[in-house]
């Protein structure tokens, strides 16, 4: 499959601790990789990295072959780089339908001229309504965001990037906070995701259990620096992986493929 999204050797310090370390690793259409790692390994600012919400220090970012390392954010976005927040993305005063009406809009570039044609409107509010029943939100869709209990909101969030249809889907613990039982929909919305037109996606994600069920490939981070990367079986049974995920061993700084 083709490589949607790249990093070239990319590091980023912060005063004189870097935090990423000349990360290296190619992403796949089709393909969800997990990004693991202790506490303050550097997943969440790789992610920043590859979003555009902090700057590289050094290093490439490259997306669909083209060099998005300068790039802001919102530019990012419109190249097809979705990346859900935890809970930053919705408009809190809005309806739950609303909030995934703007998503579908912003998706099909409609104005306000385009919206005055009322098919338009109506179409846009069916697909609304089509990726909240996806979401099992349907029930909610005329309460707040602001008033949805927490996995409602994450559960929203996913059905937002659904509507945006971004080539590649960053996630970052989607189910944080989540019930058990409300955990296998997002899950489920997850694959749905992944199987809509071969996207790629990211996921920084703490629970084995998610990343067994879901992830086809396994990155780690240790340290800032990208220690395995390979098949799930390989790397959750890797050595590198025992010392550096569970902690067994504060200092590996080995660079492997597991
Ligand atoms: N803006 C910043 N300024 C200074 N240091 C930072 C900044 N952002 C992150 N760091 C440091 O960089 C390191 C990596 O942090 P990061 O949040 O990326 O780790 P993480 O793997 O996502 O951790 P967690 O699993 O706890 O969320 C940590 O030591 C953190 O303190």
């Amino acid at each position: 499959m083709a490589v949607t999204l790249a990093s070239r050797h990319l590091s980023v310090h912060f005063g004189g601790h870097v935090a990423v370390n000349a990360a290296t690793a190619e992403f796949r259409a089709g393909e969800l990789t997990a990004i693991v790692g202790p506490n303050g390994a550097g997943k969440t600012t790789y992610f920043n990295l590859l979003s555009g919400q902090i700057r590289a220090s050094s290093g490439q970012v490259l997306l669909g072959g083209l060099d998005i390392t300068r790039a802001s954010a919102p530019a990012r976005a419109d190249l097809g780089l979705g990346r859900a927040f935890q809970l930053t993305n919705l408009f809190p005063r809005l309806s739950v339908l609303e909030n995934v009406r703007l998503a579908v809009q912003s998706r099909a570039r409609a104005g306000f001229n385009f919206l005055a044609r009322t098919g338009v409107r109506v179409d846009l509010i069916q697909q609304a309504h089509g990726h909240l029943e996806a979401a099992g939100l349907s029930a909610r869709a005329q309460d707040t965001a602001a008033s949805l209990p927490h996995g409602d909101k994450r559960k929203l969030e996913v059905a937002m990037l659904m509507a945006l249809q971004p080539k590649v889907l960053m996630l970052d613990e989607p189910t944080a906070g989540m019930s058990a039982d409300e955990v296998p929909r997002v899950l489920d919305l997850i694959r749905t995701l992944k199987a809509q037109g071969d996207r790629t996606i990211l996921l920084v994600e703490h629970k084995l259990d998610v990343i067994r069920s879901l992830a086809d490939r396994i990155i780690v981070l240790h340290n800032g620096t990208l220690v395995a990367d390979g098949a799930p079986a390989q790397v959750m049974n890797s050595q590198i992986v025992k010392d550096a995920y569970l902690g067994t061993s504060p200092s590996t700084q080995r660079v492997a493929h597991a």
